[in-house]
């Protein structure tokens, strides 16, 4: 369109402009435009006015550009929670991962709110609307949910697991610095947990070393996992620990999966648990039927499928870690109807889908949870999940463009959005986690 054609000079990378920020975008940037370009800005806040250093112009329709002082600030700037990504550093020298320690915690959530709902507009072609007699913006505000204790903490304190790098010429250890990879050396991890900050090696001398992984399991002894310099494997990283979820116990790999926020495995338990019992209540749910737990980890969801529909449910938990699926056998061993299958999800589903007919009409009965990695499921498995068209998909998503997108494809094929909702276990981040409800027509 003629409106949004640039019509000032071409920016120059390391040029400062001024920009009026006018709202969010996926990934946890800013939008604002200058002479008519979009210019994607880092460390800013909707409704400000900031300077920014042009960091990318390559593209003719868009740069980038990262904050160095604001203008105009937003009631909602705080100082960030980190000194290590803070204004005043340059913002090469600003650690990364905690791109939105800047902003009051309440308006964190209803950015990721916008961004869900914007997603879900574009992508899922679904117009997320307040009940009746609600306000809508009030609506969006409470969509994602802050994780118990947050408040109280300022949702600082929280991982229990956190990757640190280590620099090769320097042999210096400290986190990435935003949208780089170069090392900063920190003095704190502020959204680390007391266990990790305690055994960081912040200000250590590592040659050799190429990545720290801090691992602090809820019921076992903090670890650090080395990975060396030219090798994949990490030093113990197969060695089993223990993770209390409420007061249900799982092993787990140190090195394997697990979510990072303390409260993020009971949360998501208890959400998958509460979309399956109100399946149940709704008479949509067939514990005998061919249900799945698609990229299942150590088994989590499908223990928490299991707590709604009791020791008789059938499940079939699907991930491609070896190790991690001898963890969900162990963890799901009471429940006499449940696999653990060590597969590709893609090939899993292609498999099923050449079952004889009995199987199919199992699986079309079923239930499907599935919590892929950031990259969501993707076209192909949703077309797949969609032939073996199970009566309901319990779908966690940790990237909500990808959700929509997969949404679409769902609603597309006959699948209804019957629930939504999302959930703020990366606090400072722009990451969430989404957990939609589909429902065959
Ligand atoms: C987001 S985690 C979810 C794990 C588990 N549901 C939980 O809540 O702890 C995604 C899991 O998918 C596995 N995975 C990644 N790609 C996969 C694939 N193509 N097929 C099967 N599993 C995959 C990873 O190893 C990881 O355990």
């Amino acid at each position: 369109m003629a409106t949004h054609e640039p019509t000032g000079a071409p920016l120059e990378v390391g040029a400062e402009i001024e920009l009026d920020v006018t709202g969010i975008a996926h990934g946890g940037v800013s939008v604002a435009r200058h002479e008519g370009r979009v210019v994607f800005v880092a460390d800013a806040i909707p409704g400000e006015r900031v300077r920014a250093r042009v960091t990318d112009a390559k593209k003719k329709s868009f740069a980038r550009a990262t904050t160095i002082a604001t203008v105009d600030a937003s009631p909602d700037r705080r100082p960030h929670v980190w000194d290590a990504a803070d204004l005043s550093r340059n913002p090469e020298d600003r650690a990364g991962g905690a791109e939105f320690g800047h902003i009051a915690l309440e308006r964190q959530r209803s950015l990721k709110a916008e961004v869900l709902t914007d997603a879900m507009r574009r992508f899922g072609g679904v117009e997320l609307a307040a009940d009746e007699g609600e306000d809508l913006a009030e609506a969006l505000a409470d969509l994602v949910e802050a994780a118990p204790g947050d408040e109280e903490t300022n949702g600082l304190g929280y991982r229990s697991r956190v990757r640190l790098h280590v620099d090769p010429e320097s042999g210096t250890v400290g986190p990435y610095a935003a949208r780089s990879r170069r090392v900063i050396p920190v003095t704190s991890l502020p959204l680390a947990n007391a266990d990790i900050a305690q055994i960081a090696p912040l200000g250590d001398f590592m040659p050799g070393v190429a990545t720290v992984d801090l691992v602090a399991p809820s019921a076992d002894d903090p670890r650090m996992l080395l990975g060396m310099v030219g090798d994949r494997t990490r030093t113990g990283a197969a060695d089993a620990v223990q993770e209390l979820v409420e007061d249900r116990g799982f092993i787990v790999r140190a090195g394997g999966f697990w979510q990072v926020h303390r409260e993020a495995p009971a949360l998501l338990f208890t959400a998958v648990r509460d979309a399956i019992s109100e399946l149940i209540e709704a008479g949509r749910f067939d514990p005998a039927a061919g249900n799945l737990d698609l990229y299942g980890g150590a088994g989590l969801l499908a223990a928490a499928m299991a707590e709604a529909a009791g020791p008789g449910l059938k499940v079939t938990t699907v991930e491609s870690d070896d190790a991690a699926t001898d963890d969900a056998s162990e963890n799901l061993s009471e429940l006499l109807g449940a696999l653990a299958v060590t597969a590709r999800v893609d090939r899993h589903l292609s498999e099923l889908l050449q079952a004889p007919a009995s199987v199919r009409d199992r699986l079309s009965r079923g239930t499907v949870v599935l919590d892929p990695p950031r990259s969501g499921a993707g076209g192909e498995i949703t077309s797949q999940l969609t032939q073996l068209a199970p009566a309901n998909i319990v779908y966690v998503a940790c990237d909500p463009v990808a959700l929509a997108r997969d949404t679409k494809t769902l609603r597309d094929s006959g699948y209804e959005l019957t629930g939504l909702r999302a959930f703020d276990i990366f606090p400072h981040t722009h990451h969430f986690e989404s957990l939609a409800v589909f429902e065959r027509e």
